[in-house]
């Protein structure tokens, strides 16, 4: 097992009455496409700023690759950062544009070639040097983006909400290429959104934050079958909550529900097929799992 590409430790942020972080720790694996997940204000995009160097923690640590880079500015980081904003630059072509990400590299003019024509095949602009960015789809301009961003080959891409504004159609899209560019790459993604259907489709983890913390870290299909608050579960609109009393009888547990009894094991192994039984199948579960390749759970 090697070490992991992030550590987290005990980060505390404050804004005024604002703590987008309280006592916040968790660990990122190499080659992992990992979410961070959370409605509006959870602190999402703090945390991911405060890994990328844009914000400093008030406490805490946070250590990359095995160095301390608590206080290291983000130049130093050796990391990418994609936003939703498409932030390339209008007055270079999408070679000049890929190319700048490569500016510290000291490449040769036909090794700097290349690479972009290398990177633009990866994120599916082939050919496309010498176009003129501003004449570009939004969704081409965020390839572009994400090209410039992996140009320097970052120990980790960070990305905020980078698909939130394409249409949706665009958006299903560009969500399987992340995926596929991540896997070929075998970059770690850390990657943020509100955006449940998004971070269940594409991640091998998700973190679900609310208020500063997160609730629930877990593969998606775990986050989605075993919710373990009621936040993480309501979180997941669609879902139903039903209120049962549970009365524990030894290994089992009797489990009492709009006047129908259920005995459960106290690992909830029945629960799948009382949740079916009451006609309270997930939300989208099925064409949701299916399409990242899990097996479909049936009660
Ligand atoms: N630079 C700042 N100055 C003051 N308050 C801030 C600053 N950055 C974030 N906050 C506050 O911290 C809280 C968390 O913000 P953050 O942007 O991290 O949340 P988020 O989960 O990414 O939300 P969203 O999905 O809306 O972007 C919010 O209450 C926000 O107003």
């Amino acid at each position: 097992m090697t070490d992991p590409i992030l550590k987290l430790e005990h980060l505390h942020k404050r804004f005024g009455r604002a703590t987008p972080a309280r006592d916040f720790s968790m660990t990122v694996e190499r080659g992992e496409f990992f979410t961070m997940l959370g409605p509006s204000g959870s602190g999402k995009s703090t945390v991911l700023r405060m890994i990328a160097g844009l914000e400093y923690p008030d406490s805490g640590s946070i250590v990359i690759d095995g160095r301390d880079m608590t206080s290291v500015p983000p130049w130093d980081r050796h990391l990418g950062m994609v936003f939703q904003q498409y932030a390339i630059f209008p007055h270079l072509d999408v070679a000049g544009n890929v190319g700048y990400g490569l500016r510290r590299e000291n490449l040769s003019r036909e090794e700097t070639a290349s690479r972009i024509s290398e990177l633009l095949t990866l994120v599916g602009l082939e050919g496309y040097e010498s176009r003129n960015v501003n004449q570009l789809s939004g969704g081409e301009q965020q390839r572009v983006a994400i090209a410039r961003a992996l140009a320097p080959r970052p120990a980790i891409l960070l990305l905020d909400e980078p698909l939130s504004a394409l249409d949706e159609k665009i958006r299903r899209e560009m969500q399987d290429e992340l995926r596929s560019i991540q896997q070929r790459t075998g970059t770690t993604f850390i990657y943020v959104t509100h955006d449940q259907e998004e971070a269940l489709t594409m991640s091998d983890r998700v973190a679900v934050l609310n208020e500063g913390r997160y609730v629930q870290c877990d593969r998606p299909e775990q986050i989605f079958h075993r919710p373990r608050t009621p936040f993480v579960a309501r979180f997941f609109r669609g879902c139903n909550l039903l209120s049962a009393d549970l009365d524990a009888q030894g290994e089992e547990v009797r489990m009492t529900l709009a006047g129908e009894s259920l005995m459960i094991d106290r690992r909830g192994g029945a629960r799948t097929a009382a949740w079916w039984r009451c006609g309270a199948r997930p939300f989208r579960s099925g064409p949701l799992l299916r399409r990242r390749g899990h097996r479909q759970v049936t009660g």
